[in-house]
């Protein structure tokens, strides 16, 4: 028998975290479902988190006071309450660093499918608009080369962004946020305000955190100062967007395009009109999505908790 009690609130998690918390606690593990979690929470001292339910006041009730820490497998905790968790002294920890080269791949995807007008193309073969007669003005792109690229949000995911795309010979970096950093500078991107990012970028990639400050971010006052050639693209979170305002912006052509691997609501339903969209490349917010990076998350998540657990502190600590 372990020493403490762990509730893992997800059935899918890598068995790397299973094999790690076994060591010094009794593991139980949630079925599907808010449901699930709220039924079987009470009375744990740790909770492995991997969900996109609302982590708030009801569960941690529920879970009565022994609970002592919480170890998320995200980066992202905005669906967490943190104030409460604060308030009730319990620890709390997330998985950053460990994702940023597997989301900063998915940006570059992103980048690459919408300004290529990868779904217009594959819609062209599907539809037979292919023509045997060669057009020289069919389905030109936006290239990346020569372009400036506006990271909005220099963090390690923004830097991992910067790094893959100076192979493509951009001519500029601009960042934005809420002071200029020496990695910026290391990286040769210069620090701008969010207006000259928004009217001087031809890629506009957000990689910011979701806060109240970030809500709605890029709403129709954003994407009317961005260039009518411009490409936006979010690894973030959706809720940074107004996603009806992008949505008319991208209909009217305002902007030329965009890639999302993060929207409103998740899942999105299958006759979303984001979806009807040619000029918007979606994913179902798959920027961590592989094997090695999941792994990494959850050994990261597990260890949080078992240090925390112990009295050590955890590698990376929210709370
Ligand atoms: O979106 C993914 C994460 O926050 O880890």
């Amino acid at each position: 028998m372990g020493k403490f009690k762990v509730l893992v609130a997800n059935s899918t998690i890598p068995d790397i975290a299973h094999n790690i918390l076994k060591t010094e606690c009794d593991v139980k593990v949630c079925e599907e479902g808010r449901e699930s979690i709220l039924q079987n929470i009470e009375g744990v001292d740790a909770m492995f988190w991997l969900s996109h339910y609302k982590l708030d006041k009801e569960l941690l009730d529920k879970a009565g006071p022994q609970l002592k820490v919480i170890g998320s497998m995200s980066a992202g905790y905005d669906n967490v309450d943190v104030e409460e968790l604060k308030k009730r002294g319990i620890k709390f920890g997330n998985t950053p660093g460990v994702l940023n080269d597997s989301v900063a791949d998915m940006a570059v995807l992103l980048c690459l499918a919408a300004s290529r007008r990868y779904i217009e193309g594959r819609q062209a073969i599907e539809q037979s608009l292919w023509k045997p007669e060669l057009n020289a003005q069919w389905l030109l792109a936006r290239d990346i080369c020569g372009s400036t690229v506006g990271i909005v949000g220099l963090g390690g995911i923004g830097l991992a962004v910067i790094h893959r795309l100076k192979c493509f010979n951009v001519a500029k970096f601009v960042y934005t946020g809420h002071k200029e950093k020496p990695e910026g500078k290391a990286v040769g991107a210069e620090f701008v305000s969010l207006d000259e990012l928004l009217k001087t970028s031809d890629f506009v990639i957000s990689c910011v955190p979701l806060n109240k400050e970030t809500e709605k971010m890029f709403d129709a006052k954003a994407f009317s100062k961005m260039k009518s050639s411009a490409i936006f693209v979010n690894v973030s979170r959706g809720a940074t967007v107004n996603q009806p305002d992008l949505i008319a912006a991208l209909k009217e052509k305002r902007i030329f395009a965009a890639g999302l691997d993060v929207m409103t609501p998740e899942p999105l339903p299958p006759d979303h009109e984001l979806l009807k969209l040619p000029n918007c490349f979606v994913t179902p917010h798959l920027g961590s999505a592989s094997t090695n990076t999941r792994n990494k998350m959850a050994e990261l998540a597990a260890n949080n908790i078992l240090n925390a657990l112990k009295g050590q502190p955890m590698l990376t600590p929210v709370v």
